[in-house]
């Protein structure tokens, strides 16, 4: 399989706020790729970097096939990308939005591509309204089908799912997979752990450096982390209780069961042993995406990922 992006040692200061730090990146045609971390770690400067919105202050490689800090605006051509903030006309209707984005990349057979974008993505019915009229999830379906009408290589979303509900994201994340079954390759910033499962695979960016990447199961096993889960009763109290215990690094209620997790399965063990008996019960899980984010994000502290 060939690569969309193969970059190397990518940098980006702002001032002197090192945003993006030695990032190195692969990802292979037709791939869906998510972006993960906290606020302000640098995922959106990387997108933008990657399709030539950023210069980068160094790195190198190829995005398309194309030097990707030379050859901007050929990549610029071949890739949609779609901001966090819905950035088309709200007093436009959809219709004339997705003619509009289509005048402005010059394509040609607008009209059959405009009505071929309506029909995949059921805004058929609904292509006289007002875009400002859309509920959130509709909103994000009609920035989607402006940012694929030029029918990119490569689709840059970044957030494209905040706040909008759980079966209007289901949809969306069955398009995004339709696509990407079409060879589109795919990179996505998001905070949703659904999303992230539902991607092939991911980086986790934190403090601009790219700490983690593979698909979700190699990041688990690859974390190094153990996973007790227990229930009874006062669960919230007993989560309470452990977060402070040597060798947790998060504990935490999920309905009637705490959740409680650390790389240390000794102090694990520690920890839960005044909790183990009648009526608690204790089994060790696999750890889930979520309890390795956490243990990264926490990694924050360490002297390594420091701003
Ligand atoms: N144009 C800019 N000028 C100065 N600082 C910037 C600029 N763009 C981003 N930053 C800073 O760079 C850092 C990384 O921002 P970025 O938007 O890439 O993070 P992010 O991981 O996408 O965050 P979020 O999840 O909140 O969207 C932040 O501290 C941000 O304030």
């Amino acid at each position: 399989m060939s690569a969309a992006i193969d970059v190397k040692g990518l940098n980006k200061s702002f001032g002197d706020k090192h945003v993006v730090r030695d990032v190195s990146i692969r990802v292979e045609e037709g791939r869906i790729t998510g972006f993960l971390g906290p606020n302000g770690a640098g995922k959106t400067t990387t997108l933008r970097l990657l399709c030539g919105l950023l210069t980068p202050d160094s790195g190198e490689g190829e995005v398309l096939g194309m030097d990707f800090r030379f050859q901007t605006d050929a990549i610029k051509r071949q890739t949609g990308y779609m901001t966090q903030r819905f950035s088309l006309w709200e007093d436009m209707t959809i219709e004339e939005n997705l003619t509009f984005v289509a005048r402005m990349y010059g394509l040609d057979d607008r009209r059959e591509r405009v009505i071929a974008a309506l029909e995949r993505l059921g805004l058929c019915d609904r292509r006289q309204q007002l875009a400002g009229a859309l509920s959130g999830g509709w909103k994000q379906r009609l920035a989607l089908a402006a940012a694929t009408l030029h029918e990119p290589r490569l689709l840059l979303l970044d957030e494209p799912t905040a706040g909008v509900d759980p079966k209007a994201r289901r949809e969306f994340w069955d398009e995004i997979h339709m696509l990407a079954d079409g060879g589109l390759t795919v990179l996505v910033s998001t905070h949703y752990m659904d999303e992230a499962e539902r991607c092939h695979d991911i980086g986790y960016i934190l403090a601009g450096r790219l700490i983690a990447r593979g698909t979700g199961q190699e990041i688990i096993v690859s974390s190094g982390l153990f996973t007790f889960n227990g229930e009874g009763p006062d669960i919230g109290k007993v989560a309470h209780d452990l977060q402070d215990k040597p060798g947790v690094l998060s504990a935490s209620a999920f309905g009637a069961a705490v959740h409680i997790s650390g790389t240390d399965k000794a102090a694990l063990e520690r920890a839960i042993a005044p909790f183990r008996h009648e009526p608690y019960m204790w089994n060790e899980v696999s750890p889930s995406l979520e309890d390795v984010f956490i243990q990264l994000m926490g990694q924050v502290a360490d002297d390594r990922y420091a701003a």
